[in-house]
């Protein structure tokens, strides 16, 4: 029987960095995946993603400049965009393996689950380990509806070579937003249904307007308060059926993104036989992110219950269970998170919004503007450019920042270290930024 000081499940950015700091650290280590190694990030999220983008940015900057220095027709490859992001992200699982076998690390493929609370069963082997690391991040959430067998979903995105002419997408969140964003300006004619009143919900209502009204003048129709109640295939294509205040809806496309949403992966895992608990959020784990019923099991990343599901926090989650592991007693401590949603203009925000801080009771005021106009901007032609931040009243501390425009994702880092060093926001005015820049520009707002 194999037998470890720790084994790990799942090989993204959480499971992957407890699996190299524990080995780093002298413990016997093993650690398996039910799909290729790497994750979500690297194989089907961010990076890919991000990759396929750079044609989008750079269709959108020259579109943008057409007549003032770029002439000729503009038009994005999508075959050749998916090469591109291919070439990249193709040799990571091979990677990733090879370099966790060079550090001692024995891994496995398939799909394992708990026989008991330190036994688990893979092809009906056992393997012992003395601690467990949950790391197996999420899946895409069921719609329960009839047809939804006939949905795509954000992993299959990476496997499309053609843009199909018409796409809906179930769910206006960050991936029905960005992939909305990329398909259209590759030419499909998108469509989002959002049940909510908002898309991007998490998101200040101030840039999340802003950005629907642009997504709609690009061409993207978004049909909110709306409930899917099925999908039919009809030849070749695919009718959705939607409800808005009981008067039913539907439009025909060629293909249909579920992108309602992601919950924990923990179906195939038999936690309930090795006793750790679990709820919506995923393993329920304490402030050292232990379950909270089985001190021997970890869960970090996407699949722990403790925070929200972004890659920078699945890191900070799995330093502080390599660390536990490692003999240095830590909790979870994390600042305030900066997220973007990588559409184009980027919509961004850190901290508060305001109505979270209405229900915070906060005393606050807001400074907020459009800011299409200026320099930056205009520089560049571009459409969009908002902000709006919400400051306490006495303090003037920053309690959150909110940014749509050209390079958003960017200057809310800046918000990030002001917020990280308990600044002011007339002290993250007083810094010198270079002229002239985006982040130049937060001295004026
Ligand atoms: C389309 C998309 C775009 C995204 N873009 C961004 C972005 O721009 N910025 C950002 O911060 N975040 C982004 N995210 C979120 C980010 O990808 C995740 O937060 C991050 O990858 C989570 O890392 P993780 O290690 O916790 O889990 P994952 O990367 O999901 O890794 C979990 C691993 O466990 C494996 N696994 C699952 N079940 C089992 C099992 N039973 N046994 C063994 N292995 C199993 C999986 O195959 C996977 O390899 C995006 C997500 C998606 C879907
Ligand atoms: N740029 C980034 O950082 C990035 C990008 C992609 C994903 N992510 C992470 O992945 C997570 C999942 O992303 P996501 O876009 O799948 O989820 P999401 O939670 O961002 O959005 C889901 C949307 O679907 C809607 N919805 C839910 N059920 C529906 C239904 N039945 N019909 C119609 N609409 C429905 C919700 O109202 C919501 O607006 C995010 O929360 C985020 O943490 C991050």
């Amino acid at each position: 029987m194999d037998k470890f000081d720790v084994f790990v499940f799942g090989t993204g950015t959480a499971g992957q960095l407890v699996a190299q700091e524990c080995a780093a650290a002298g413990k016997k280590v093993g650690i398996i995946d039910i799909k290729e190694y790497g994750g979500v990030c690297s194989q089907r999220g961010c990076d890919p993603k991000k990759l396929l983008l750079a044609s989008s940015e750079a269709f959108e900057s020259s579109k943008n400049m057409n007549g003032d220095g770029i002439t000729g027709k503009i038009k994005i490859n999508w075959k050749d965009a998916f090469n591109y992001a291919k070439r990249y992200t193709s040799n990571i699982p091979k990677n990733t393996e090879k370099n966790l076998k060079e550090n001692g690390i024995i891994c496995y493929h398939g799909k394992a689950s708990f026989k008991d609370a330190h036994t688990i069963i893979l092809d009906g082997k056992e393997i012992r380990s003395e601690y467990f690391v949950i790391a197996t991040g999420m899946q895409p959430l069921s719609l329960g509806i009839p047809g939804e067998k006939y949905t795509l979903t954000s992993a299959d995105f990476f496997n499309l070579t053609e843009v199909p002419e018409k796409v809906v997408f179930v769910g206006g969140g960050y991936i029905g937003m960005e992939f909305g964003h990329m398909l259209c300006r590759a030419g499909s004619n998108v469509t989002i249904i959002d049940k909510g009143d908002q898309i991007l919900s998490p998101f200040e209502t101030f840039t999340s307007n802003l950005l629907e009204e642009e997504s709609i003048k690009m061409g993207i129709k978004i049909i909110k308060n709306a409930q899917v109640s099925s999908i039919e295939k009809i030849e070749n294509r695919y009718c959705v059926h939607y409800a808005i205040n009981n008067q039913i809806h539907q439009v025909t496309t060629d293909c249909v993104f579920n992108t309602a949403g992601r919950v924990p992966s923990i179906d195939k895992l038999n936690l309930a036989l090795a006793n750790v608990v679990t709820d919506k959020d995923g393993v329920l784990v304490n402030s050292n992110l232990q379950s909270t019923s089985q001190a021997h099991i970890y869960a970090c990343g996407d699949i722990s219950s403790k925070s929200l599901p972004l890659t920078p926090l699945s890191s900070i989650e799995a330093k502080v269970v390599a660390d536990n592991l490692n003999g240095k007693k830590r909790e979870l401590n994390i600042p305030a998170i900066p997220s973007s949603v990588f559409t184009i203009p980027q919509c961004s925000g850190i901290g508060l919004t305001e109505n979270e801080a209405i229900e915070a009771e906060k005393t606050y005021h807001t400074i907020e503007s459009e800011a299409s106009e200026w320099f930056n901007n205009q520089r560049i032609n571009a459409p969009l450019y908002g902000y709006k931040i919400i400051l306490e009243n006495d303090s003037n501390k920053i309690l959150g920042a909110h940014i749509v425009g050209p390079e958003a994702a960017e200057q809310i880092n800046m918000f990030a270290i002001a917020m990280k060093a308990n600044m002011t926001f007339e002290e993250l005015k007083d810094v010198i930024f270079n002229y002239p820049t985006w982040g130049n520009d937060i001295k004026s707002f």
